[in-house]
């Protein structure tokens, strides 16, 4: 097997970063000239304004780092942006945009190849191919394009990018790895995460590899284990089984996909792990792997049993991908010259995103956003995280509210949610003394899914019986990812379940389901 990568992206124009949709309004505003005097909410009114050199420097040019360049813009600040590598971090480069081509990709072969799906739709194939290194340039394309779209709509914007590492030196003074010295009024950290590998996992980059390499799509592995069932284990699965592959998952918990509503996992492990080549082994670490020689020696990995932890079990697998989270990335950063003491990693912060120093005490003029802050690991919060910290330092107190942020699973189907888990939910409504509601709306019995032939799905209701409000939503089926939208937005409003049940829902449409599910809700809420 052959480690070759072709990378030849087209350019072209065209911004379709959904997380983004925001800050496109701002491409139409003109370009600022003139630096706008903000008063900072730390500042004292009396105090004189020492001169500096941007209003806001922001150590990272990632989703977050993104969002909040554009909104101080909006805001009239002059701003920086320090990026040491790729513009667009993460997300753009090594994470959402990539990977969501690659299961776009998947999404379709493995519709093509289910025959029986085709045949109840009047459709026969004589058979399916697929070019790896097509599939492969289609998410490397897709990524280099969205970089280039974001580096032009900061520049358009009159944002100065510095490609450098930034070290701070103080609460608002930073070291260029240029070796010049940057001073601003506000400093927004927004230096994202890298993926987290256990001691005892050796990475070659080949045969065991991140999901950095992954994304590349060197090669397809006849069999692949898999460490860890959290979003990246769970969508990398969805590809490369579409792809061919044989999947082995390896996890830590008890259940495979333990961060998910368990109601949920349970469904997903019927509809995208049982029908699949997949296997797994629960309840055990990865305690060691080692990486092989592709066609000669096998990847070999130890399992230890999670609470014994003695060794279980020996694979000997293609290649191991090892999704077992992430950690924030503050090396260099300079957090020991403003007294900050990470916690787990994490800068920590309060919820108006301001950094805290190692007695919690607030430091002014510093805010730290995104991945490196722990809060929610989404490129949408990252985003929201860095619209906030933008608010609070122009004086307008903002908090974002993490409980109505959406969250999605772009396997097939999606997997979707906001909001509590029913155990979390339960818990809730012990601790505070109110009954729980829960409502289920059917993909079986709408007729936009079952048009599509994907009956196959949920879309769970939380509420709190005695007012209405939605605690939580929790969605698998046809097009979930976008279907949650509309149940953040209530969370994040307070609206009841019965004045959702007022909304007119377009039909046919995959949207009824949540009605269902509503309107469901509505006979039990007692009030
Ligand atoms: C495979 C994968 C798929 C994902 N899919 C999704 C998804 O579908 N939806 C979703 O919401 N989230 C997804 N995520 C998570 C998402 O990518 C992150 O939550 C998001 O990128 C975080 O944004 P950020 O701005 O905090 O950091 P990042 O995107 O990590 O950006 C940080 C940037 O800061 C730069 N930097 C760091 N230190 C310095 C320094 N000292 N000086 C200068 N520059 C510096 C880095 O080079 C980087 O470019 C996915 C992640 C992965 C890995
Ligand atoms: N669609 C999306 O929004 C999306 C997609 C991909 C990633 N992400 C973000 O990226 C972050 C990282 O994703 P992830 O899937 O790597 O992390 P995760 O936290 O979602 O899942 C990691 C899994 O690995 C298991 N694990 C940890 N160590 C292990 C070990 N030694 N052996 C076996 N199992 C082990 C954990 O129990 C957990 O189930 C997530 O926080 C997520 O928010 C989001």
């Amino acid at each position: 097997m052959a480690f070759v990568h072709t990378f030849c992206p087209p350019f072209s124009r065209g911004y379709s970063f959904p997380s983004l949709s925001y800050q496109r309004s701002s491409f139409i505003r003109p370009v600022l000239t003139r630096r706008v005097v903000v008063r900072s909410n730390t500042r004292k009114s009396n105090a004189p304004r020492a001169s500096f050199d941007y209003d806001l420097a922001i150590v990272g040019a990632g989703v977050g780092g993104h969002g909040a360049a554009l909104h101080a813009v909006a805001k009239g600040l002059k701003v920086c942006v320090f990026e040491a590598r790729d513009i667009g971090g993460t997300c753009v480069n090594r994470g959402c945009v990539p990977s969501k081509a690659l299961l776009a990709a998947a999404g379709r072969i493995r519709e093509m190849k289910d025959a029986d799906h085709l045949r109840a739709l009047g459709i026969s194939l004589d058979g399916v191919s697929y070019d790896r290194q097509g599939v492969a340039d289609h998410a490397n394309g897709l990524a280099s394009k969205v970089k280039g779209n974001m580096a032009n709509s900061l520049t358009a914007l009159g944002v100065t990018i510095i490609n450098s590492r930034a070290t701070l030196l103080g609460a608002q003074i930073i070291k260029g790895s240029d070796g010049k010295t940057y001073t601003a009024e506000n400093i927004i950290l927004a230096p994202g995460s890298v993926p987290f590998v256990p001691r005892g996992i050796e990475i070659d980059g080949k045969t065991v590899f991140t999901s950095d390499d992954a994304l590349k799509m060197e090669w397809v592995p006849d069999w692949v284990a898999i460490v860890g069932s959290g979003y990246i284990g769970l969508e990398f699965s969805d590809v490369y089984t579409a792809l061919g592959s044989n999947v082995t998952f390896v996890e830590a918990m008890p259940n495979l996909m333990p961060g998910f509503d368990p109601e949920i996992a349970r469904l997903a492990q019927r509809l995208l792990i049982n029908p699949r080549p997949i296997d797994y082994h629960t309840n055990v670490f990865a305690a060691k792997v080692t990486p092989g020689i592709p066609g000669q020696r096998p990847v070999v990995i130890d399992l230890i049993d999670a609470g014994t932890k003695e060794q279980v079990d020996q694979l000997e697998v293609d290649a191991a991908m090892i999704a077992t989270g992430r950690a924030p990335f503050t090396e260099g950063l300079g957090l020991e010259s403003v007294q900050v003491e990470t916690q787990r990693g994490f800068v920590p912060v309060d919820d108006r995103m301001r950094v805290l120093d190692k007695d919690g005490n607030v430091i002014d003029h510093l805010y730290a956003i995104g991945d490196v802050n722990g809060k929610m690991m989404l490129a949408h919060a990252a985003s929201a995280q860095g619209i906030s910290a933008v608010e609070n330092m122009v004086g307008k107190e903002h908090q974002v509210d993490h409980n109505a942020v959406p969250a999605a699973c772009f396997t097939h189907p999606e997997i979707s949610m906001v909001g509590l888990t029913e155990p979390q939910a339960k818990e809730k409504a012990s601790n505070e003394g109110f009954e729980l509601g829960k409502s289920v709306g059917h993909f079986r019995a709408n007729s936009k899914a079952l048009a599509e032939g994907e009956g196959d799905g949920i879309a769970k209701v939380l509420f709190n019986k005695s007012n209405g409000k939605i605690l939580g939503v929790h969605i698998i089926g046809l097009h979930a990812a976008d279907l949650i939208q509309e149940c953040s937005n209530a969370v994040a409003r307070g609206t009841t379940v019965d004045e959702l049940a007022f909304c007119v829902h377009t039909h046919p449409t995959l949207s009824e389901v949540v009605d269902e599910a509503i309107k469901g809700a509505v006979g039990m809420a007692a009030h």
